[in-house]
């Protein structure tokens, strides 16, 4: 069994080859106990955007309980078409990476990989492979934090969808930091949009749902929502 497993800075995610189900455990408790329950694991396909601490905790339990190591991706300046244009490629997010290695599989043509995670990031790649560059901008629940600090948990609000369509003056600290927020993934969203007319937009990430209702009705058709190309292009990086 070959299982990949993406391990972001809010959450860990992973999916066993041959089933579409992604299983989710936070990236805080994946020190402690990785929650897989599947079958006997032969490869274990890794993206790592979290600390050096949290990887080696976890290289550590699979060789443990499997007797394997694990296989880490890394960022390629040019691997399958993808022509990275960081000038010290060691510096780009390996998951921003495999997001672009998977849409360009998937797109054929020129696009912008966005992801609205625990970092909101955008990545323009040209029909030719070429990475233009892109964006990186704190995420929704970071947002949250930095004016919070420890309680923004606690104040988050699942919100559906289409209470974020109008963004309303806000009559209280709450409503207020709930706005300010959705006008600024707004404007992202909305940046990025008219950015690249023309280019589809591949959107990903726990806030992507949200962010595909703040775009604008004449982009919406250029977007694409996927689950979770990062895991898509482990398979690339790592045949
Ligand atoms: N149940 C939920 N309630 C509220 N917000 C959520 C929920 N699930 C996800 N989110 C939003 O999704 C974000 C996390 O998304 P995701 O799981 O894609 O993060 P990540 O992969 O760890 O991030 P990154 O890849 O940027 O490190 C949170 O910051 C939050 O804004
Ligand atoms: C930007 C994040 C945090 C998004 O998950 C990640 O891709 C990362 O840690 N990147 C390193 C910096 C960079 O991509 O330039």
């Amino acid at each position: 069994m070959i299982v990949d497993v993406d391990i972001g800075n809010t959450n860990a995610k992973w999916r066993c080859q041959g089933d579409s189900r992604i299983y989710v455990q936070s990236t805080r408790s994946l020190p402690q106990a990785w929650q897989y329950s599947g079958a006997a694991i032969t490869r274990v396909r890794v993206a790592c955007v979290a600390g050096a601490d949290v990887l080696q905790c976890f290289a550590a339990a699979v060789r443990e309980r499997w007797g394997i190591d694990i296989e880490l991706a890394r960022v390629q300046r040019n691997y399958a078409g993808l022509a990275v244009c960081y000038e010290d490629v060691s510096r780009l997010g390996v998951d921003r990476w495999l997001a672009m290695l998977a849409a360009f599989k998937s797109v054929g043509d020129e696009f912008v990989a966005v992801s609205a995670g625990s970092a909101l990031t955008a990545d323009w790649v040209a029909q030719d492979g070429q990475h233009l560059g892109g964006f990186i901008a704190p995420g929704r629940e970071r947002m949250l934090a930095s004016l919070y600090g420890d309680v923004a948990n606690v104040l988050l609000t699942p919100r559906v969808p289409g209470e974020l369509l109008d963004i309303a003056l806000g009559q209280s600290t709450e409503t207020c930091v709930d706005g300010g927020v959705a006008v600024l993934l707004r404007g992202f969203i909305n940046h990025v949009a008219s950015r690249c007319l023309g280019a589809r937009i591949i959107l990903a990430g726990g806030d992507a749902q949200a962010m595909l209702t703040m775009c604008a009705q004449e982009h919406k058709f250029r977007v694409s929502l996927v689950s979770n190309p990062v895991l898509d292009g482990l398979a690339i990086a790592l045949p």
